[in-house]
Order: structure tokens, then sequence, then C-alpha cells
């Protein structure tokens, strides 16, 4: 890796799309990972997503406090064994809204609280929904708009494991202009305001690219979003 000779820095790929290198320290990863583990777990566990075309996605996933199907939220995996969706744990609230924080620059206002501010204060969301994916060695994830949820607050994604290509591009269409921006074990990536509709993909993983020390073949991405929906 040439991590040491170009340094990664926190840079904002288009408005309100912010990649912050290296966010999670090597303890939290670890711990991140043990709770994906869990989550994989039956029932409502890991599985292969099919879409209404007949095929299937090549990422395996898992939900937490919504269960995603190709096209909507259901509060059971309805398209798996049918059990109740996990629940979203309060932790990964509070860590999603210190990602929106961190991300945009707002971490120094000690006014806003834990339990966030006034409405519009960007570090106060309510975080409801994880979506966790796993990309083998050959996985990949075609351009797309995270466009199921009924609100706009900023999607916060982290990365696990192997390095992978995570392509972010426009609101308009599936293709350039886009900018491809390597996402490696431990690494943020926000997107809301002007960006939060924007296709964005992961065309390629870099196998065998994982810390060695994190125990993990192959790469995982959890994504934290706001549903905007009724409570289930
Ligand atoms: O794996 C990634 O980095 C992106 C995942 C993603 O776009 C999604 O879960 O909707
Ligand atoms: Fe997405």
């Amino acid at each position: 890796m040439d991590a040491e000779l170009f340094p990664r820095d926190r840079t904002e790929i288009a408005p309100g799309a912010v990649h912050v290198p290296d966010w999670l320290t090597p303890g939290r990863q670890k711990e991140l990972l043990e709770a994906c583990r869990e989550w994989a777990r039956p029932p409502a566990g890991l599985r292969t997503v099919r879409t209404p075309g007949g095929g299937t996605m090549t990422s395996r996933q898992v939900c937490l406090g919504r269960h995603w199907y190709p096209y909507g939220y259901a509060s059971t995996a309805v398209d798996g064994d049918g059990a109740p969706v996990k629940p979203f744990p309060a932790w990964l609230g509070e860590l999603g809204r210190r990602a929106v924080r961190d991300a945009y620059g707002e971490g120094e206002d000690e006014d806003k609280g834990e339990d966030g501010g006034e409405e519009g204060d960007r570090g106060a969301y309510g975080y409801d929904i994880a979506l966790v994916n796993f990309y083998d060695a050959d996985a990949r994830m075609g351009m797309h708009r995270d466009s199921d949820e009924e609100s706009d607050a900023p999607v916060v994604s982290l990365s696990l494991g192997d390095a992978c290509v995570f392509r972010f591009g426009n609101t308009a269409s599936r293709g350039r202009p886009y900018t491809d921006v390597e996402l490696r074990s431990g690494d943020l990536f926000v997107f809301g305001g002007p960006s939060r509709s924007a296709y964005h993909g992961v065309p390629r993983i870099h196998p065998g690219t994982a810390p060695p020390e994190l125990g993990l073949t192959g790469r995982l991405n959890i994504t934290l979003r706001v549903s905007g929906l009724p409570a289930a």
C-alpha cells in the first residue's frame, strides 16, 4: 500500500459527498466485524438478493431495522426466511451521527449533545436502517441510487476488509461524469445534500488487501440510512 508515500486526506468528492480515510480505528473495525458476523446468522441473516428480472446480486446482504428487498422496505425478510428483521442498535445510530458530524466538519460544537440538537442540525439524524453487504473477490454492485428511503438524510457508508473501487457518479445518469475512489478498511464515506441521490456502485474488489490483523477475507460495507417511514 502507498499510504505512507501519499497520505490519504479527507476529500469532498462532490458537493455533500465526503470520503474520510481511516475513520474507524483497527479496534472499532474488529468490533464492527464481530457485530456483522452476529447479524449474518439466521434467522433473517445473510442472504442472496434476487432482482425482479430474475438475476441475483453478487454481494450478499443482511439488514437491520428494516429489511430491504428490490425495491422497498419490509419488517420481515420477505425474500428470505420470512423472519422479523433484526433490530437496529442505538450504538449504531450514534456512530452514524458521529460520522456525519466528522465528515461535514461539525464535530466541534459540543452544545449539540449526544442526542442531537434542533431540527436541521446535521448531526441529529435518527438512523434506523443498516444494510450490510458482503463482497467476495468477484462480487460487485452496479450503478444505482439509494432511493427507497423517504428521508433525504445523508447515507453513511463504512467499509471493512478488502479495498474496493467505489464509483461515485451524478444524479442524472449511471454514466459519466463519475469519480472512482478507493475505499479501504476503516474508511468512511458520507453522501447527502445535493449528492444524496447520486448514482454509485462498486465495479471492483481488490482481493487480498484486507488488513491481516482484522481476520476478514473479502469486503463488508455497512450503510446507515434514515428510513423516514412511520415506526414499523
Ligand atoms: O459497498 C459499497 O460501498 C456500496 C454499497 C451500496 O451502495 C448500497 O448498499 O446501497
Ligand atoms: Fe447504494
